[in-house]
């Protein structure tokens, strides 16, 4: 299990994404996703310039020890870029292990707790009328659980929503930053008014989740969470920025609409107040972006401890294999949430073969050996990096705000 090769495959399918290969001595491979939707190139300069050349004659088999030489031994931790470079490595390590023993992912990390993951799906429109057409084709696919994100009148672009109503949404839409601007009263006004027509047209079932995207203040939250809480949300997600966890505390004093938060968290120390706190009811950091399997597993078995379940970040901006690696994790993972969905392109799903499928709203884990999904190089070629940036968010008078 001596590491031979490690290289970075960087492919535009649609949109960019960056995957790691890591090959041994007697040829079993891994992959792990290093895509850091805006930033791919610092995370490919980190692994070639940084990583890869010391992987080469490890044993592969060590996977706990090279994480803690990349973590440790980088002197610097943490940071997304750090994070996502040492999660490539870990998912294609974890890969290889999974590989070489002939097992699917999940028998390694314990086997199944359950038979398939709940998904929720991403419904947009451009008004509430048009969000609840796409609420509506989603039920009918089948899903279970629906995010709502509808637009705002006086606000012309907002995150969450479709240039034009039945397309797919991608945020990094430009070469530089596109600028937007943003209204928090005229947002706080209107997401009631979208709930309600939710509810009314959807009966109680259906689970309807939200994200602000971090966008508001704490109070501003406490007051959004307040007003949807006879729609019964599944969650409000990234209600506020949560760099200052204390944040946390006030809106959990007034409200008791379930909380997520961490698609931006690297690390345990990012969570760790929040959760000890019992402040969140859904951790959302991901394989990618947080130190891969052994450290996610890390913060969900802490979380698991104070009732907070798992609800993994799951948006196109990461590559088939962290939603494969993820999908391994959901069916293992004992405080599982629910697993975010969104499609990846036909382009995208051909150049990364998969064998995890969506089934009435859930998906069922694959039986190959390893994470089970794989990327055909030669057509990743032909799709070359592309500069894409997420926008940015101005307050009405200029102020640049949170995106
Ligand atoms: O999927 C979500 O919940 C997101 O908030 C998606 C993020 O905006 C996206 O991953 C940014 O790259
Ligand atoms: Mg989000």
């Amino acid at each position: 299990m001596i590491i031979s090769d490690a290289y970075l495959i960087v492919t535009s399918p649609g949109r960019n994404f960056v995957t790691l290969k890591i090959v041994t001595e007697s040829g079993v491979y891994g992959i792990g996703d290093a895509t850091l939707n805006g930033r791919e190139l610092a995370v490919v300069a980190y692994l070639e310039e940084h990583v890869l050349p010391s992987l080469i004659g490890r044993d592969a088999s060590r996977i706990e020890d090279i994480w803690h030489f990349l973590y440790r031994g980088a002197y610097w931790r943490r940071g997304p870029v750090t994070m996502t470079a040492i999660a490539a490595v870990d998912v294609a390590l974890w890969d290889i292990k999974a590989k070489a023993a002939g097992m699917p992912l999940y028998q390694l990390l314990g086997g199944k707790s359950r038979d398939r993951v709940m998904v929720y799906g991403h419904a947009t429109g451009r008004d509430i009328e048009a969000c609840l057409e796409e609420v509506a084709r989603h039920v009918k696919e089948g899903y279970k659980a629906v995010r709502v994100q509808a637009g705002v009148p006086g606000i012309a672009s907002i995150y969450g929503v479709a240039k034009k109503d039945g397309e797919p949404y991608e945020p990094a839409d430009a070469e530089l930053p596109a600028e937007h601007v943003w209204s928090t009263s005229k947002y706080l006004n209107h997401v009631p008014k979208l709930f309600a027509a939710v509810r009314e047209r959807f009966g109680d079932d259906l689970h309807v989740l939200h994200d602000v995207h971090h966008r508001l203040t704490p109070i501003e939250a406490a007051r959004l969470g307040k007003e949807v809480e006879p729609y019964h949300l599944f969650w409000l997600e990234d209600c506020v920025p949560a760099e200052n966890q204390e944040a946390f505390g006030l809106i959990r004093q007034h409200t008791t609409t379930p909380l997520a938060v961490g698609e931006v968290f690297n690390s345990l120390f990012d969570a760790k107040t929040l959760i000890e706190n019992q402040w969140i009811d859904y951790i959302r950091a991901t394989l990618t972006h947080a130190g891969g399997i052994t450290h996610v597993r890390r913060i969900a078995d802490l979380a698991g401890l104070y009732h907070v379940r798992t609800g993994f970040h799951g948006p196109t901006d990461l590559s088939p294999v962290c939603l494969g690696a993820a999908i391994h994790f959901d069916t293992w993972v004992p405080n599982f949430g629910i697993q975010e969905y969104m499609p990846h392109t036909n382009a995208t799903d051909e150049v990364f073969p998969h064998d995890y499928r969506f089934e009435d709203g859930h998906f069922i884990v694959g039986e190959t050996p390893g994470h089970g999904v794989d990327i055909d190089e030669s057509l990743a070629k032909q799709y070359p990096y592309k500069r894409a940036s997420l926008p940015v968010n101005r307050l009405e008078d200029g102020t640049l705000w949170h995106w």
